[in-house]
């Protein structure tokens, strides 16, 4: 019996002939596939036609396509075929096929289409005349389209099916000499030569300034274990392949890392520090070695100077005068504007060799940012989004960089990767990278290893999750609308001394609750993503200075953010993970205080509490 079309069906009951899922639901009165089972036969002649139609997203998979009446003279057989790019087979199929059997219809051929990963097959059969026809009418529609052959497309492919003659009149009718489509394959395997080309004229880079000395290089092993497990359980790993470097010992007194450079000791001695905080102990030998860092340490631990004061020697000590860098020489990447700025404050505490530094950070002023960078600076610590900004209109040079300092995990939830990988495309891959977090979770793993090379890595806490130890944490289990009477109540037995930190989940309930207080006539400040610069400014100021003991603000400030004297976090919504607890908390009970942190939890935040109760056992809260 002559096979005839499938009438148009509904998404059949069960499922559609070839198609994963059932029959699409195809234009009323259009030629569809037939179904199978229920009723459909199995066509001697039938042909599997991938259907590939970007405009129907529903035709994906294989469909049976069965040739109008019954199949034509095959001619010998031997079909005609050759490659197109995917990106052609939706014009050349047609909405639910309708161009395909046009094609079959003015040509009297038959025509099988297979979708293969990047192109696909076309096989026309029918005799020669009918071939050559369906061949011409095809040319035409893939011309139209704008697409051609790929030119790369060797004897190979067009002799695959022809005769050789007939693939040479390939080439002699110019179907070969057509501007090719990408050729990823030829991109993929030239990235090493384009990479050479790209980094052939780098200047020298010294990265080893590191002379232990006798008394660090003769402690006992057995000691500087003790040692490692007494600050906070130190540990220590050479993430290189194969042969494991030794791990250098910590350095337990300024003068152990910096005897050799006076001004570091200069600068150590004038901020009053009486030692090294355990992550830098452990961080400044292996970087003053030029090896890459990951250093994980709680929050407040000095993580910044442990990669400041390196930074210092390593732009003083290139064998290429700064005035001939043609860039900066040290950049530090910073999630937040408020963290970025604070980095650059950190850095101006210290004056080092006229080493300039500049802050480079959306809603900072653009243009003064710009003219610093071009008269020349050393150090640029930046947010990602104003240093693409500055990177893609050349406005600064970044192949000059040799030292990347940055923080990972709040890059990472703040969905920073990206921005990061276009930064670090003009970054030199010789460079030295510390990279610091407070917390380690597989999304910073991933990012350690894309961009450090043959890194160690110093964690100092627990492993997992750098609880803060040095803060009392209490939990509150509360209902949500009572949350306003508590945290009021909490604010009205607040001591003289005592200054704190909200935490909300919205900015929106950060401006409710700041003007709910003002009207109280209790002062606040607050501060999120919404509020124009210089307000993000001005209230942190406000609660640097101590002009409000109160600051209401969202996540934005929970990395980093270094005020000295907050005596109390609060946090009025639970934070979205637990990363993010450990951050907030971590706002108190920094470089050796202690603090306290009271977190309200809801029948909502219930999920985590489990994971928030683990952690304070660990901190021995509870
Ligand atoms: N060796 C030290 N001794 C005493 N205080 C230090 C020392 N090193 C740094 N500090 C001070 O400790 C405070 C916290 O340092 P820093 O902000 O670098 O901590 P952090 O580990 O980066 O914290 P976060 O994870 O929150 O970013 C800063 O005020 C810094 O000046």
């Amino acid at each position: 019996m002559a096979p005839s079309w499938g009438r148009r069906s509904p998404a059949p009951a069960v499922g559609g002939i070839g198609r994963s899922g059932g029959g699409g639901p195809w234009a009323e009165g259009q030629k569809g596939p037939v179904r199978r089972g229920g009723g459909c036969r199995r066509l001697e002649d039938s042909r599997q036609v991938q259907l590939h139609t970007p405009r129907d997203p529903w035709l994906s998979g294989p469909l049976e396509y069965r040739p109008r009446g019954p199949p034509r003279d095959r001619g010998s057989g031997v079909p005609l075929c050759f490659h197109l790019d995917n990106a052609v087979i939706g014009a050349l199929i047609g909405r639910a096929g309708t161009k395909i059997r046009e094609l079959e219809d003015s040509s009297g051929s038959k025509i099988q289409i297979v979708r293969g990963a990047s192109e696909a097959e076309v096989k026309i059969f029918g005799n020669n005349d009918t071939q050559n026809k369906a061949k011409m009418l095809i040319d035409d529609l893939v011309k139209r389209c704008g697409q051609n052959y790929p030119e790369d497309r060797t004897e190979r492919d067009f002799g695959k099916c022809y005769s050789t003659e007939s693939c040479r009149d390939l080439v002699k009718s110019g179907i070969g000499s057509h501007k090719s489509v990408i050729n990823w394959a030829s991109l993929r395997e030239n990235k090493a030569k384009y990479e050479a080309m790209k980094w052939a004229d780098l200047s020298p880079v010294e990265k080893n300034f590191y002379k232990e000395s006798p008394e660090v290089s003769s402690i006992p092993k057995e000691e500087v274990e003790k040692w490692r497990k007494e600050n906070n359980n130190i540990i220590c790993d050479d993430l290189k392949e194969g042969e494991k470097r030794h791990i250098p010992n910590p350095v337990c007194k300024f003068e152990d890392a910096f005897k050799y450079y006076p001004d570091v000791m200069a600068n150590i001695r004038k901020v009053g520090f009486e030692k090294p905080t355990p992550i830098q102990s452990q961080a400044w030998p292996i970087i003053l070695q030029g090896i890459d860092l990951i250093g994980i340490a709680q929050t407040g631990t000095g993580k910044t100077l442990a990669y400041l004061m390196p930074g210092f020697i390593h732009l003083d000590s290139q064998p290429i005068p700064k005035d001939q860098r043609g860039g900066p020489g040290m950049l530090v990447l910073a999630p937040t504007r408020e963290l970025a700025l604070q980095v650059e404050a950190e850095c101006s505490k210290y004056t080092y060799k006229s080493i300039k530094s500049i802050c480079i950070y959306g809603g900072g002023d653009r243009k003064g940012q710009i003219n610093v960078v071009t008269k020349g600076v050393d150090i640029v610590i930046a947010t990602p989004g104003r240093l693409n900004d500055l990177q893609m209109n050349n406005f600064i040079n970044l192949k000059s960089i040799t030292y990347l300092a940055n923080e990972a995990d709040r890059m990472l939830d703040m969905g920073f990767e990206p921005q990061i990988m276009k930064i670090l495309l003009d970054v030199r891959p010789d460079r030295q990278t510390v990279m610091t977090s407070a917390t380690w979770p597989d999304g910073v793993r991933r990012l350690a290893k894309s961009y450090l090379k043959d890194p160690m890595i110093v964690y100092v806490g627990t492993l997992d999750l750098a609880a803060v130890n040095t803060v009392e944490q209490k939990v509150v289990i509360i209902p949500e609308e009572e949350k306003r009477a508590f945290m009021r109540y909490f604010i009205d037995t607040m001591k003289p001394k005592d200054k704190v930190l909200i935490f909300v989940g919205k900015k929106l309930t950060a401006d409710d609750l700041s003007s709910d207080f003002s009207l109280q006539g209790i002062p606040v400040q607050s501060l999120h993503g919404n509020r124009e610069q210089c307000d993000r400014e001005q209230a942190l100021d406000d609660f640097k200075k101590g002009r409000v003991r109160i600051l209401i603000a969202t996540d934005l400030a929970s990395r980093g953010l270094d005020v000295q004297d907050i005596t109390h976090v609060f946090n009025f919504d639970f934070p979205r993970n637990i990363e993010e607890y450990v951050h907030r908390v971590g706002r108190t009970g920094r470089a050796g205080r202690t603090g306290e942190a009271v977190t309200l939890v809801t029948r909502n935040d219930w999920r985590i509490a489990s994971e928030l109760i683990n952690i304070l056992e660990r901190a021995n809260q509870v």
